[in-house]
């Protein structure tokens, strides 16, 4: 019996009067594409329409908590307020303890990013110690032994916009 993984939703939540804001770090952007494309479609099949879908990029994954923070603002000011946002990145670790602060730093800026934008931002940081566990959680390793994640982070985005929106 699998027991890891997200559980089944309790309902299908309607997505079609969200509007969902995706920030996406540029390192790793095979990976990044995959995860990006999986949300995408995930959240379409819920009913969000295209055009409320807005994407942002930065340069990194430490990049994101500002940028998300600027990005959310910014759609405002424009009047095109978000309803949910999801920070997606690809940290994959190397040589040095590069990956173990950024990984610490961005999550827990990200967590409390929450109560300063009064929205959900759904944690989309891939945080993998090689390239194949990253292309797995992706979706587009060769075996393609895992789902993409992207998925994941698409439906809980519309789950925790209609669930606990303004
Ligand atoms: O180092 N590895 C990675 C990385 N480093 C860059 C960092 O996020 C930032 O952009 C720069 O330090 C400049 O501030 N950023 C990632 O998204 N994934 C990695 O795997």
């Amino acid at each position: 019996m699998a027991v890891k993984g997200l559980g089944k939703p309790d309902q299908v939540y309607d997505g079609s009067k969200i509007r969902v804001g995706i920030i996406h770090a540029r390192w790793n952007r095979v990976i990044i594409d995959a995860l990006v494309k999986g949300a995408i479609e995930r959240m379409a099949s819920l009913g969000v329409e295209e055009n409320n879908i807005i994407i942002e990029t930065v340069p990194g994954s430490y990049e994101l908590p500002w940028g998300t923070k600027r990005f959310v603002d910014r759609q405002a000011k424009l009047g095109k307020p978000l309803d949910v946002v999801i920070p997606i990145g690809v940290l994959i670790k190397g040589s040095t303890m590069h990956f173990e602060y950024i990984s610490d730093s961005t999550t827990h800026a990200l967590m409390n990013l929450q109560e300063k934008v009064d929205m959900p931002v759904i944690f989309g940081l891939l945080t993998c110690m090689t390239e194949e566990q990253a292309l797995a959680r992706a979706g587009i390793d060769e075996a393609h032994s895992m789902h993409n994640h992207g998925e994941d982070w698409g439906a809980a985005a519309v789950e925790m916009a209609v669930k606990f929106g303004k």
